[in-house]
Parts: C-alpha cells; structure tokens; sequence
C-alpha cells in the first residue's frame, strides 16, 4: 500500500500542497479528481521524487520514500506515466519501451508481451519515432514503458487528456487488466469524472492543494464532485 501522509510541498513561496493525505491499496485504483492547478500533479511528483516534499512523508509496502531520488522509488516498484506523456520523440517505440529497463537487473530486461496484448498497435509501430505517433498512441507507448520496469505501483497523470475516446476506452481497459492481473496498485489523477467514476475504487477530490473529499467510487455524489470539477 501507499500511504501518504500530511505532507507538503512548495514552489518558492507558492504552497501547492497542504497536508495532503491519502492512501491506495494493492490491487485497487484509486482516482484523485480536481480540475487545472489544484495540485494533482505535484503530489504526483511528491510521491515520484520529482519533487521533494516541505513536510510529511510518503511510503510505500511500509518502507519510507521520504528523500530517495525517483530512480530509487523505480526500484522499489514505483511506475510513472507523467503528464504529456514524455514520450522521447526521436527514439523509436522499441527504444522508448526499452527505457523502461533502467531500473531492472540485466537479466530481467526483456519487454513483456502483455504490452502488446494491451496495446497492440505499439508491436506494429516498433521501428517508428516516438514523436510520430498521435497523442492516444504516445499515451499508449508511455504505459508500455511503465509497465516495462514491472511497477508494483502504477502512477498516471491525467491519462485520459487530450485522448480521442476510442483510445480512452483502451487506456480504461487497459488499467483494469493491470489493476486484475498483477493486483498492482494504481493512482491516478484526472478531470474526467466519468471515467474516474467508472474505473476506480476509491476516489479522493482535491481542491486548492487539499483533499476535500474522500469514499467509495460507487457512493461518490456527482454532483459534489462536479462542483469542484467546475472553475
Ligand atoms: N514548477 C512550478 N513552479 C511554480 N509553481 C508551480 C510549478 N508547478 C506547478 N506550480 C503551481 O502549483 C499549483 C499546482 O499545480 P499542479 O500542476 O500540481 O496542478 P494540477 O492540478 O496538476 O493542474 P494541471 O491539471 O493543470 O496540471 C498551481 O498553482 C501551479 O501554478
């Protein structure tokens, strides 16, 4: 399980997070909404390393991630799909995937097939530029990546953004198979409410750099939730 717990981060000055708390269980996702600015991203990039924290602490399977540098949370199985992908556009899909490899032992650095059962478009795309793929396709490249390093931790930044829907419903699919499959855990943060609604167990709503709410997908007041969603 994550568990993280109260903590805080700053820009400078600026404080995007605000004793944040939340956790996400092995084999469950767990859904953070909240519209354009309210911090999702920075506490993605809190419990990735990308940014340290000013206060609180993050674990992960019971052991602190507090300071480790976010090739050593890779290493304890934390996966990131960050926002905009971050796909390298002038390596092509097979090294992208390959990119992935880095924190795995030698003899582990094989792609597995299960990437290509998911996203089978990416097996026919493997000499192809990253930068050459539409946006749905980059998003489908850059979960391959992830799940590469084999995560116990899943973390994605608005995967569904700027996705036509066809893809959305394959990158939903796609998350449920992990989530069945593996009984990995998977935290993702998003403004679509419905496939928020419709994938995850859990559900935390953040405003302002705060949780605000928290409870079960299948009892979450939509209503409550769009309030938020809206500026
Ligand atoms: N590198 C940075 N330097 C200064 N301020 C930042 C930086 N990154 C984010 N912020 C500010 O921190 C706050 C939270 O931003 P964050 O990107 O975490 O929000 P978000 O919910 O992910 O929004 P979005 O959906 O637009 O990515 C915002 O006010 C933003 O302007």
């Amino acid at each position: 399980m994550l568990t993280v717990d109260n903590i805080n981060l700053h820009y400078g000055a600026a404080q995007a997070l605000r004793g944040v708390s939340l956790t996400a269980e092995m084999g469950k996702i767990t859904c953070v909404l909240g519209r354009n600015g309210v911090g999702k991203s920075s506490l993605l990039r809190a419990i990735t390393g990308q940014h340290l924290v000013s206060g609180g602490s993050i674990s992960f399977g019971g052991s602190a991630l507090d300071g480790l540098a976010p090739y050593a949370r890779a290493k304890k199985g934390v996966g990131y799909v960050p926002q905009g992908r971050e796909i390298f556009p002038l390596l092509t899909v097979q090294e992208n995937l390959e990119a992935g490899f880095s924190p795995l032992p030698r003899k582990e650095r094989v792609i597995p097939d299960e990437i290509f059962s998911l996203f089978p478009v990416l097996g026919t795309m493997l000499s192809r530029r990253g930068g050459d793929l539409s946006g749905g396709q980059q998003q489908q490249l850059a979960i391959g990546r992830a799940m590469v390093m084999r995560p116990k931790i899943l973390v994605l930044d608005e995967p569904t953004e700027g996705i036509q829907p066809s893809i959305i419903k394959d990158i939903g699919r796609a998350i449920r198979y992990l989530r069945d499959s593996t009984g990995m855990a998977i935290l993702l943060v998003e403004q679509y409410l419905d496939f928020c609604r419709e994938l995850a167990d859990r559900v935390y709503i953040m405003d302002r750099g705060e949780i605000v709410h928290e409870g079960l997908a299948a009892t979450l007041d939509t209503a409550e939730a769009r309030r938020h969603l809206t500026v």
